[in-house]
């Protein structure tokens, strides 16, 4: 099984409804390569799910930014798998940095929310990436594996599994991570796979790459072995995001 390239757009907290039914309508509109060679699928905020679903072109599907750990109940803000699945949303993002800085979501917890969505018939994109300070302190692999470790720690099946490697200090600051940087991380990821999961997870799993992707350096990137695809923030919500899946011909050339 090969890995078909992935684009995930995360729309992040932004967004009127007016907005997003431009944002629907640019996605629409634009040129891009057929299924068999790239799977698309944008992120909104909870409340605009059901519009997005309902307006969004057939060859694109939806994710979810985050879900609850378990099943709903008494956990007041909170959007549980069961009620995603019931909306028909295929797709949800879980772990991402910002949740696990800002909201101080501790690697199992993001292991145990992988391990319920996938129960629940949910596929997932798992974010794993390191700051600035654990970067320059030389322990980026050894962060992206224990961020990897807590989800391979919970769950057995990889299937529905992809893996965003997001570092930190390339979110939102227009400083992307090089080719050469990026791929050199997703190659360690990989590998750790490999000696930690199995050979078939290792060669299936798709790993993305995230950080201040957009459409001038998004081909270079794609061009490296172990990246494939993209989990694109600021840039999914313009017209570039279309460049941005058509990178994925970059694997078909
Ligand atoms: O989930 C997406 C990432 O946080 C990347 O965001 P960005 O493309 O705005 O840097």
């Amino acid at each position: 099984m090969g890995r078909k390239f992935f684009v995930g757009g995360n729309w992040k907290c932004n967004g009127t409804t007016e907005e997003v039914k431009k944002i629907v309508e640019m996605l629409n509109a634009g040129k891009t390569p057929s299924t068999d060679v790239v799977e698309v699928v944008v992120s909104p905020p909870y409340v605009f799910l059901p519009l997005v679903k309902s307006s969004l072109r057939s060859d694109f599907q939806v994710a979810a930014q985050n879900c609850w750990v378990k099943n709903g109940g008494a956990f007041t803000g909170e959007v549980s798998a069961e009620m995603l699945v019931d909306l028909g949303i295929p797709w949800v993002i879980i772990g991402h940095s910002e949740r696990r800085l800002l909201l101080n979501e501790s690697n199992e917890f993001v292991g145990d929310k992988v391990a319920y969505a996938l129960s629940k018939g949910l596929k997932v994109i798992a974010c794993v990436g390191e700051t600035l300070e654990q970067r320059e302190a030389g322990s980026t692999i050894e962060v992206v594996a224990a961020q990897t470790k807590a989800i391979a720690d919970r769950v057995k099946d990889w299937t529905n599994v992809v893996i965003a490697y997001e570092p930190v200090w390339a979110i939102g600051t227009g400083k992307v991570a090089t080719p050469d940087q990026a791929q050199e991380v997703h190659s360690e990821l990989r590998k750790w796979l490999q000696n930690n999961v199995s050979a078939e997870v290792a060669a299936n799993t798709r790993i993305l790459y995230g950080g201040s992707v957009n459409g001038a350096n998004c081909k270079e990137l794609a061009a490296k072995p172990d990246i494939d695809g993209f989990l694109v923030g600021g840039a999914s919500l313009k017209p570039e995001f279309i460049d941005i899946i058509n990178s994925a011909t970059v694997k078909t050339a």
